[in-house]
């Protein structure tokens, strides 16, 4: 998995990187240059387009004129706008750039420009090297970038955007970034989003190894990280190994909570899904999910189960003695969500009761009723991992990167997902998907992160089908293509 590096130690991963490859800083941010033009040429929308390349005079400037040569070699109609004032002040690297720029480029002034026709605007001003604020200088030409018409993409990370905060200034606001090697943390946090756009990661060959000896407690999750997290089954497994589980959830007028997470859960993969549920409800839940079978009144042999999941739909009123003996007689990790969390947060004794390694799921209103109100997604982030570590759990802060916080204070941001599952019903789905993994004999942290990924992935897969049509029986329908989608079998 890769490791979340804060921007000033890109420098020093270069040079570790390049001791070890015997590849020269140059070659490397050609294969950046090289690494989006792949990229860049993909993109439908962009066909009929010719580019305008601002270029500072840091490396971030380098990459934009190697990117110049090789769109301009590919046919693609480019100009450059300087944003410096002496070619001689450039970087080593981009200098090295500067002059093997085609002729063909058109130079334009950035105090007279005019250009015509659709273009796209690729922004190489200002990287990761960014230091203090912006300068005076620079806010001309970022509000030109924000005031242009057409779209935008940023190279590595929007031009002013500091690599590690939460911005509030100016900035340039992309339609796209297209990061390197790996994201920088600002360009996953809620806050920065509008500056961000869509986040596009660019793989420059730095292998994982090399950033191991970096100090840093976040990691960002791919679909690369995910097969060897799964265990396999052969062909005498039988429905029992594939895990019994219990999910204790709906409540009338809410069952529909549950029903998602049942079925989810099968989608995913487990053998035997019992609902607990309220006796009224008993038809609901057998109608609408045959496979699954119920139970109700007080759970009578909870050791039978691989693992449980608690919460969705559930409501909080008279189901404390339940959550109270699920977490006293059921060793085990289980996942806790939606009604469940809530009545933690108002019962801290509960709270410890808790197995160690259990994996609560909860969104940011859950989150703050749970750990408590944060000012920022930063403060929620260090919160987050303050609670895993000191209650020995596992913590999924679902948002648009969802977050996982583990116990020994590495925190994986999830790349999987789309804008699209912001929908009702989803939390349930990933409830059953966490929990199936869980009763399927995975270790609590592969659980959630194959919970996670997956859960996101589904979203992506269902999203380009039904874009804002997508509801949460869509992402059911879609955990088996995503199996297929990665090759698990
Ligand atoms: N491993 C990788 O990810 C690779 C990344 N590459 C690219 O390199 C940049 C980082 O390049 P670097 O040269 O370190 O710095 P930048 O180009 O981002 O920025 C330097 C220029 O920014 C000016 N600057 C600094 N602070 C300010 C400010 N507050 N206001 C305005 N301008 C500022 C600085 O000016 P100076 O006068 O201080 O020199 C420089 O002009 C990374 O983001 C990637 O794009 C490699 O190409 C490949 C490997
Ligand atoms: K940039």
């Amino acid at each position: 998995m890769k490791k979340i590096l804060q921007g000033a130690q890109v420098k020093e991963l270069d040079a570790k990187h390049i001791s070890i490859s015997g590849q020269s800083s140059q070659e490397l941010m050609e294969v950046a240059a090289l690494g989006f033009v792949d990229w860049y040429v993909a993109q439908d929308q962009f066909k009929e387009y010719g580019v305008l390349i601002f270029v500072g005079a840091g490396n971030n400037g380098g990459d934009g004129l190697a990117i110049a040569r090789i769109l301009t070699n590919q046919g693609v109609q480019v100009s450059v706008v300087p944003c410096f004032t002496d070619p001689d002040k450039l970087s080593l690297d981009a200098s090295a750039n500067w002059e093997l720029l085609p002729k063909s480029v058109q130079l334009l002034d950035f105090n007279e420009l005019k250009y015509e026709g659709d273009l796209v605007l690729i922004d190489c001003y200002l990287g990761v090297g960014l230091t203090g604020t912006l300068r005076e200088s620079s806010i001309p030409i970022i509000d030109y970038i924000n005031e242009f018409s057409g779209p935008v993409v940023s190279v590595d990370i929007p031009s002013g955007l500091p690599s590690e905060t939460i911005h509030q200034g100016l900035a340039v606001r992309a339609d796209y970034t297209v990061t390197f090697a790996f994201p920088k943390l600002s360009l996953l946090l809620p806050e920065n989003a509008e500056y961000v756009g869509e986040l596009v990661l660019v793989d420059i060959g730095i292998e994982e190894e090399t950033s191991k000896v970096f100090d840093s407690n976040f990691y960002y999750l791919e679909e690369k990280d995910i097969p060897a997290l799964h265990k396999s089954f052969h062909r005498f497994s039988y429905k029992g190994d594939y895990g019994k589980i219990l999910i204790a959830g709906g409540s009338p007028g809410k069952m529909g909570a549950l029903i998602l997470c049942a079925k989810s859960a099968l989608r995913t993969g487990t053998g035997l899904v019992t609902c607990h549920i309220e006796d009224s409800e008993r038809d609901i839940i057998q109608t609408a999910v045959p496979e699954a079978m119920a139970s109700w009144g007080l759970i009578a042999n909870l050791e039978f189960y691989d693992s449980v999941g608690i919460g969705p739909g559930w409501g909080q009123d008279g189901r404390v003695h339940l959550l109270t003996q699920i977490l006293e007689e059921f060793k085990s990790p289980v996942v806790v969500d939606a009604d469940g969390l809530n009545i933690l947060a108002r019962s801290k004794e509960l709270l410890e009761l808790v197995p160690k390694n259990s994996i609560l799921t909860p969104h940011i209103g859950e989150f703050s009723r749970l750990v408590g109100p944060a000012k920022n997604h930063l403060e929620r982030l260090e919160m987050a991992k303050e609670f895993s570590v000191t209650n020995e759990l596992i913590l999924v802060l679902k948002g648009a990167n969802t977050v996982i916080s583990l116990p020994d204070g590495r925190q994986i941001f999830n790349s999987s997902g789309t804008k699209y599952m912001a929908t009702g019903g989803s939390g349930d789905v990933l409830t059953g998907m966490i929990t199936s993994y869980l009763g399927q004999g995975y270790e609590p942290e592969n659980a959630a992160i194959c919970g996670v990924y997956h859960h996101g992935l589904a979203g992506e897969l269902a999203g380009a089908k039904k874009r804002k049509g997508l509801i949460a029986s869509d992402l059911i329908e879609a955990i088996p293509e995503t199996y297929n989608l990665l090759d698990i079998s």
